[in-house]
């Protein structure tokens, strides 16, 4: 049969790699200004702003009637509001502080919804070249090769991702410590951070890492990727181990149910503000 959204998601993918071969991958050679946004860790660079607007673009001359969320447009003002119409939901470069740094994870996500639904995922890894995709009911992949979680059963011969987000609010970052230590302590073989909430669950989807969770990330971070997680296999949900919710700002991803609530249980939650409270959708 054919597929609906297939012209939309081959946009998406050559979108998504133009950006970060012609615009992210160039600028990396160059003194990168950087800005903040909502506090002095949380960072921003023209970049960003460019990205984001060559793929709005690219899609508006295609898809007019399509509907955005996309980070810098938020955080100009824009609404962030997921309806049941056809959304593109767009972080231009995840994993920002990575690229102002150098730090070789960072990727432009491109998720797109209808009925709140995922229907595509791509995420392109822009210093590896991997391009990461996923279309609903027909799997995930890298490069083009299919992609497969782990199938490890036993928590404590998993490795775990995790990030520690841009809150310097010293109860959250207790609260990060807290799960972290308790997640150590399962003791599981490892914690890792890739600096960018879309690399981590492509790292999920690719068997690499058994699970990743963190809270105070956005949609923009979790869209794309939550679909290459599933398509591999894996499972998604809250923080405290019930069904995942998109807008929330909390996730876990495993390779499997039983490793994702084994991880629940060593979190100390919090519940950020979401991206639908009114203060966003406006
Ligand atoms: O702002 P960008 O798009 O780089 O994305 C975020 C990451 O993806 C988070 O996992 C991560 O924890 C950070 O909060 C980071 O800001
Ligand atoms: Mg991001
Ligand atoms: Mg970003």
């Amino acid at each position: 049969m054919a597929d609906l959204w297939q012209d939309a998601m081959d946009h998406a993918v050559t979108a998504a790699r133009g950006a970060g071969r012609q615009v992210v991958r160039e600028a990396l050679r160059e003194d990168r200004k950087v800005m903040t946004k909502s506090s002095s860790v949380d960072l921003v660079t023209q970049t960003d702003q460019k990205v984001e607007q060559l793929i709005i673009q690219s899609v508006k001359e295609k898809y007019p009637t399509h509907r955005f969320i996309g980070e810098e447009s938020v955080a100009a003002g824009e609404p962030c509001v997921l309806s049941d119409e056809p959304t593109w939901i767009i972080d231009p470069i995840d994993g920002t502080t990575n690229f102002v740094h150098g730090f070789p994870f960072v990727a432009v996500s491109v998720g797109f919804s209808v009925n709140r639904q995922i229907e595509f995922g791509v995420v392109y890894s822009c210093l590896e070249d991997k391009m990461f995709t996923a279309r609903r009911g027909r799997g995930s992949f890298c490069n083009g090769q299919p992609l497969q979680v782990s199938a490890q059963t036993d928590v404590g011969q998993s490795v775990i991702a995790t990030e520690f987000g841009s809150n310097r609010d010293p109860e959250v970052v207790d609260g990060i410590f807290s799960s972290l230590r308790n997640v150590l302590a399962i003791p599981v073989h490892g914690v890792r951070s890739a600096g960018t909430a879309a690399i981590n669950m492509c790292l999920v989807a690719s068997g690499c890492v058994e699970a990743y969770y963190e809270m105070g990330m956005h949609v923009w971070d979790l869209a794309a990727a939550s679909l290459l997680v599933t398509e591999a296999g894996g499972v998604l949900m809250d923080v405290e181990g019930g069904p995942f919710d998109l807008m929330s700002r909390r996730v876990i991803a495993a390779n499997n149910r039983s490793i994702g609530q084994r991880i629940a249980r060593e979190i100390r939650a919090y519940a950020p503000v979401r991206d639908d409270a009114p203060a966003h959708t406006q």
